[in-house]
């Protein structure tokens, strides 16, 4: 299996390298152990196994972005655990670079995948789920903090299901812990990503009115979460299943177009809007730590216990000592 694994000083190694260990993940984000040899991106190889049509429709795509000189994407691929963001990492290399599955959702990540074609290179970045139980997961979190640090992102991709309806409180807390260890910033750069979607609306709607209402939804809920009522948020379908119907091409479609060729285009409409997401540590890094949580509080509470806690107690000791003394005075009186 051809496999890469990100890497905190910005380079690509292969796990085919000697000796490369993985990357999992150490205290405050860091890989627990430095990886090596450094390899430069590899050639997009599944690019030449795709439908002609797919192929010339990325290369014209990538293509928006080298008429303006640009020569390289970077996009990572964020949202709950198994919804599918590391098939869609599989399915646009065409090659299995992230482990999928339904039983072993905890794999070796962030993950890293640098390919080239035509001397443009596109770099894709798969992430662990953000949600552990109920809560916002801190280890996604810093796995995500990993993933960003030194690098300048074009795109996101949350990633969910077109087929659930649910956008809960969990969501939410995803959307604002996001926002608030990120910035706005990354939800401004968000493509919406919605794994499953050949699927038969259940109510009997037309599929295209159906799929707008999902992506309605969500958007509301992102916008309002996060009070951001301006937020794009432009969507992508995705179908990574086996059975996805494909065109005369021989390209996958849902409703009748090559969702992959259409995804890559939304990215690069994103990158060609913005510029690159560029991770702020200092900011965010401080959010990640939960000791830093009340630091702010340390020195107020010590002053108000130095210089007037203190002297309150001690103050009112004495005038209890005094009055045991005056007390043990009379009564030493009143008996002679
Ligand atoms: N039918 C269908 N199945 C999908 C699709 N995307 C993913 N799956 C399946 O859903 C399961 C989870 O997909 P993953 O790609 O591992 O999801 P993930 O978001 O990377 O999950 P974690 O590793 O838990 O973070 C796998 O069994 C996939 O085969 C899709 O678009 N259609």
């Amino acid at each position: 299996m051809s496999e890469e694994e990100y890497s905190e000083d910005e380079d690509y190694v292969s796990s085919e390298g000697e000796g490369v260990e993985g990357t999992e993940e150490g205290g405050e984000g860091q890989p627990a152990q430095a990886a090596a040899p450094v390899l430069g991106p590899k050639e997009w190889v599944g690019l030449s196994s795709m439908p002609a049509a797919t192929q010339s429709a990325l290369l014209e795509t990538l293509g928006k972005l080298r008429e303006r000189n640009v020569n390289e994407m970077t996009v990572i691929f964020i949202g709950k655990q198994g919804v599918g963001k590391s098939s869609t990492v599989n399915t646009l290399l065409n090659e299995r670079v992230a482990p999928s599955s339904p039983f072993q959702p905890e794999n070796v990540r962030p993950l890293l995948a640098g390919r080239v074609a035509a001397g443009f290179t596109l770099n894709v970045l798969d992430t662990p789920g953000l949600l552990e139980g109920d809560s916002v997961s801190a280890r996604g979190l810093m796995a995500l903090r990993a993933a960003l640090n030194g690098r300048k992102v074009d795109a996101f991709v949350f990633t969910d299901r077109l087929d659930t309806w649910r956008v809960d409180n969990a969501d939410k807390a995803i959307f604002t812990s996001l926002a608030e260890n990120f910035g706005a910033e990354l939800w401004e750069r968000t493509v919406l990503g919605f794994s499953h979607a050949q699927t038969t609306p259940t109510d009997g709607r037309p599929y295209e009115e159906f799929v707008n209402a999902r992506v309605e939804q969500y958007r509301k809920a992102i916008r309002s979460t996060l009070n951001m009522p301006n937020l794009a948020l432009p969507f992508a379908l995705i179908e990574n299943g086996s059975r996805c119907k494909t065109n005369g091409n021989g390209e996958k479609v849902v409703n009748d177009r090559p969702w992959l060729s259409d995804m890559v285009s939304t990215m690069v409409e994103m990158a060609c809007s913005k510029d690159g997401y560029e991770y702020d540590h200092g900011k965010a890094g401080k959010k990640l730590d939960p000791n830093n949580k009340h630091k702010i509080w340390i020195l107020p509470l010590f002053l108000f216990q130095a210089f007037v806690l203190r002297p309150l107690v001690i103050g009112q000791i004495r005038r209890d000592i005094k009055k045991a003394d005056e007390k043990k005075q009379r009564a030493a009186a009143a008996k002679h």
